[in-house]
């Protein structure tokens, strides 16, 4: 089971079906939990079952990390100790609070607890377990949570990245997701599907390193990007890892893209499709710069300016590339279709992508440049900003030829 790049056939990928964390979404605190809008679950579910088909259809084995989540909870220690971990990082101001909620939470089966830490619990909740009596009960907030729901729990491409036969659990940027890494976390150390696949550098990561940063370009390669939501000192901390402590890859290209909501990770304006293929939104490419990092003679990672981007990729790759722009010439529809993720397809496939199909004139540009584009509906599940990629984690890919 290993990933050597972002394009070989995909085999086995991670993902999750939008549940009723979406309709503990409200206006209010829209923005603090980085949605822009509110999906309708129902429809967003069958959109989702849609990505899924397309994906079985390709011969890819769909795994749903809340069934490998049910799975580990059957034991116990490792239900205390995940529950345990996701309250530690709840709004629960008061000690006893916090030790009805646990205990409520160890009587239910792994499928409840699965499912609803991810939902989220309301402050209310507490009036089940005990009289709310304590000041940090009955405190008027504005946050109508004990446990906030995790809306973009569906990205799973945000939660893990699988480098050969190693996965990174992410370090999130923003509290409001932090609590999605500990189902992969939880996955990874206790599931019998990654008995071959070893944690990188467990909890060393500094803060801020999110998957749709991060493209496997190839055995060599690691592209990341510097963005709204990945930092100078979590790539530092990557590279010396992955360039030096325990070599991995020759070389490092960071992207650095405007740090801006509309394009929180890289992935949301440049993806690989193919060999020497990449999909950009235009609109970035006065605003982007690239750097190289490679090993040092002096045990420490060196960092250089890498100029050009279609230079800086067609050096890394020893390959010409082709770079192609998304929503043809019209900035307008460029900018349109890239908020709807018409750069975030996924590669089913070298040269193969699933896309939604409401970019039409980005799909048809790549059609056009010789790409196989698979379309699903993606009206609601696009509310969340994001596509195909930022919703897979592949956990194994063909190696590439
Ligand atoms: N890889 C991606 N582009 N993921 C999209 C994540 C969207 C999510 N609502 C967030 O803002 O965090």
């Amino acid at each position: 089971m290993a990933v050597n790049s972002d394009i070989g056939k995909l085999k086995k990928v991670i993902v999750h079906r939008p549940g009723q964390e979406l309709e503990y979404l409200a206006p209010l605190y829209l923005e603090e939990l980085l949605f822009d809008e509110i999906p309708w679950l129902e429809r967003a579910q069958e959109e989702h079952d849609l990505f899924v088909k397309e994906m079985h259809k390709n011969g890819t084995q769909v795994i749903y990390i809340t069934d490998l989540i049910k799975d580990v909870l059957m034991d116990e220690t490792v239900k205390r100790s995940f529950i345990e971990e996701q309250l530690k990082l709840s709004h629960i101001g008061n000690q006893l609070t916090k030790e009805k909620v646990i205990e409520h939470l160890m009587e239910q089966n792994p499928e409840y607890v699965a499912k609803n830490l991810i939902r989220g619990f309301k402050r209310g909740f507490v009036k089940e377990l005990k009289e709310p009596d304590s000041l940090a009960d009955i405190i008027e907030s504005p946050f109508p949570f004990y446990l906030s729901p995790l809306p973009s729990m569906y990205f799973t491409r945000d939660q893990g990245i699988t480098m050969g036969d190693k996965i990174l659990i992410s370090s999130m940027n923003n509290d409001s997701r932090r609590r999605e890494t500990l189902y992969t976390k939880y996955a990874v150390n206790h599931h019998p599907l990654f008995s071959n696949i070893e944690p990188l550098m467990e909890d060393r990561l500094p803060a801020g390193l999110e998957g749709g940063d991060l493209i496997v370009a190839s055995e060599d390669l690691l592209i990341i990007g510097l963005s709204e939501r990945t930092t100078e000192q979590a790539i530092e901390a990557l590279s010396k890892e992955l360039l030096i402590d325990n070599p991995r890859f020759k070389e490092i290209l960071v992207i650095q893209i405007p740090s801006k909501r509309a394009y929180m990770h890289l992935d949301t304006v440049f993806n690989m499709i193919d060999y020497d293929k990449f999909v950009m939104y235009p609109g970035i490419k006065d605003n982007t710069y690239t750097y190289r990092l490679t090993a040092g003679k002096d045990g420490q990672v060196k960092a250089v300016k890498a100029g050009d981007l279609n230079e800086a990729l067609s050096t890394s790759l020893k390959r010409p590339v082709n770079i192609i722009y998304s929503g043809g010439n019209d900035p307008i529809t460029a900018a349109r279709e890239q908020w709807s993720d018409s750069t975030n397809t996924l590669a089913l496939a070298p040269g193969k992508v699933l896309a939604y199909n409401r970019n039409t004139v980005t799909n048809a540009k790549l059609r056009r440049e010789g790409i196989e584009v698979v379309e699903f509906e993606g009206s609601e599940l696009v509310r969340g900003r994001g596509g195909s990629r930022c919703m897979s984690m592949p956990i194994e890919r063909e190696p590439l030829k």
